[in-house]
């Protein structure tokens, strides 16, 4: 299978953290690839690297390869915005609240094509209605608009130069359930459209295996478990993927009962980093750090003695 998107090796770190500790992973074109843990595993910064805008004070090291070319340390403005882009989390805070809807889509049109004003205007009609919203969208300010119809905003302005890749951080995760849903919808629609390779990263797992060709699963920095979404989310083997699901709310489940992962993620100087947390723990995850065979990182997947 060709590559989009490989992630070799990926290490960040930021003061004497090291909230990423060798990252690999791939995205194929037009592969929709599901990033997917809890809080402060390190997704974002994953994304982030990709996109050359880690935070002050970060230091990366390994291989981020796209479309051939190692990236790493290397100037992407040139590509930001045009091979990869990113959709956020938090439309409300992604647009400048001053200026309107079309103004920014052209102010970014123009600077990417340098077409003229009236084109630019135009073509961002248009990439309204690839996410179905009305042309009088342009002339709103962000604060007249419902966080959907903000995220289709970002969603049409990431797609507006036609990227290879997309990086969707937590893309509904601010959005009402029936919202998110139809935002899901429509990434779906558009990458079939248009093709472009998908980096998910979400810590919602329905939403992952609703839409994610393969997924990857990380905790403390590092990959647990990879393979195909449903192998994965279905079968799971890695003890932390288990736990995960296991917590995902269920309508079926008695009142009051909501099950959580017991603890929080720590980093392990020696040994698996989810020992602690770990319901299988034996000794030796305590001092050998699990090296992945057939996709996972566990002495012991599915719980085998
Ligand atoms: N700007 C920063 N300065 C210092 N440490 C940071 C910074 N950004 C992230 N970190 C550290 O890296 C860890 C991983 O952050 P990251 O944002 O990648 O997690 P995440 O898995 O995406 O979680 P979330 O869903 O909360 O964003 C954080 O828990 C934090 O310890």
């Amino acid at each position: 299978m060709t590559t989009l998107l490989s992630v070799e090796d990926l290490e960040i770190s930021i003061g004497n953290g090291r909230p990423v500790r060798g990252v690999s992973l791939r995205v194929g074109p037009g592969e929709i690839v599901g990033v997917v843990g809890e809080t402060g595993c390190g997704k974002t910064l994953t994304g982030l690297a990709v996109l050359g805008l880690l935070p002050p004070g970060a230091h990366a090291s390994g291989r981020v390869v796209l479309g051939g070319r190692d990236l790493l340390g290397q100037d992407r403005r040139a590509i930001r915005g045009r091979e990869v882009t990113m959709v956020f989390q938090n439309p409300g805070t992604a647009f400048d609240p001053v200026t309107t809807i079309g103004g920014q889509f052209v102010r970014v049109l123009r600077a990417h094509t340098g077409c003229t004003r009236k084109a630019a205007y135009a073509r961002a009609a248009e990439l309204l209605t690839s996410v179905e919203l009305p042309d009088r969208v342009l002339n709103a300010y962000p604060h007249q608009l419902s966080g959907g119809m903000l995220q289709r905003c970002m969603i049409a302005l990431a797609l507006s130069c036609e990227p290879s890749l997309v990086i969707a951080d937590e893309a509904t995760t601010a959005l009402d359930v029936t919202v998110a849903r139809q935002i899901l919808r429509l990434l779906l629609q558009l990458q079939r459209e248009h093709g472009f390779g998908v980096m998910f990263v979400t810590h919602n797992l329905a939403e992952a295996r609703d839409i994610c060709d393969r997924v990857y699963v990380l905790y403390a920095g590092r990959v647990v478990e990879e393979g195909t979404a449903s192998a994965v989310l279905d079968g799971p083997r890695h003890p932390y993927t288990r736990a995960l699901l296991g917590a995902l709310p269920r309508l079926d489940a008695p009142r009051g009962r909501l099950d959580s992962i017991p603890g929080s993620v720590t980093h392990a100087d020696q040994g698996c980093s989810f020992a602690d947390r770990c319901t299988d723990v034996r000794d030796l995850c305590r001092t050998e750090l699990p090296a992945a065979r057939d996709g996972v990182a566990c002495h012991f997947p599915g719980g085998a003695a």
